[in-house]
């Protein structure tokens, strides 16, 4: 077995599925087991740090709030700094807004307009791609501060979604990796 497909393998043990939450007909992936397993935890940090440093980031974004756990920490792992996409009314000062549908509803995503240096490199990291709004909104907001996206990273991809199809689009040919496929 690779090393890619026995990562896939731990990660997706460690991940629950929960019916009908948050609203009759979602199967939710829940990842709070596998964040709370260590060998799972420090596996899927390493392999987010390793991807931020092999692409080139300077910073990576970890979107509100599922994503700001397993960004943050691969942040500090590869050396590099972590910026926030949060939902509406939570930063202060000036800020950049997208609003979005996701599986089960529909929000705004907020970023601040000083987040970046004009171009710089970075990658964007959630936990789950099921519709794509959340990170599709998200690429647009990393785009419009004026930093230069070099690849996305999502825990598990939820396949019969499409929210890949939806998502190329906003990628302006950037990579999207996702570790786990269901
Ligand atoms: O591809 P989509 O259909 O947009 O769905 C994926 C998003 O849905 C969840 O976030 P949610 O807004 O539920 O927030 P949370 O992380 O705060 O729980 C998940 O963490 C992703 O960000
Ligand atoms: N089915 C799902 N499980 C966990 N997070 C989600 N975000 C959107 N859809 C989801």
């Amino acid at each position: 077995m690779t090393d890619i497909a026995a990562l896939a393998d731990l990660l997706n043990s460690r991940i629950r599925d929960v019916p009908d939450y948050p609203k009759p007909g979602v199967l939710f992936k829940d990842i709070a087991p596998l964040l709370a397993d260590a060998e799972a935890f420090g596996a899927l940090t390493r392999a987010l740090a390793e991807r931020a440093k092999e692409l080139g980031a300077t910073k990576v974004v970890g979107l509100e709030a599922r994503g700001f756990v397993l960004a943050a920490p691969a942040a500090f792992a590869a050396g590099l700094g972590f910026v926030p996409i949060r939902k509406k009314g939570k930063l202060p000062g000036e800020v950049f807004q997208k609003s979005y549908d996701l599986e089960y509803g529909s929000a705004t995503l907020e970023v601040q307009c000083d987040a970046f240096e004009p171009g710089e490199p970075v990658l964007v990291v959630d936990d789950v791609l099921a519709t794509g709004g959340t990170i599709g909104a998200s690429l647009d907001l990393v785009q419009q501060a004026g930093a230069r996206l070099v690849g996305v990273v999502v825990l598990m991809e939820l396949g019969f979604l499409d929210g890949r199809e939806r998502l190329t689009p906003h990628l302006g040919g950037a990579p999207l990796d996702t570790l786990v496929t269901v």
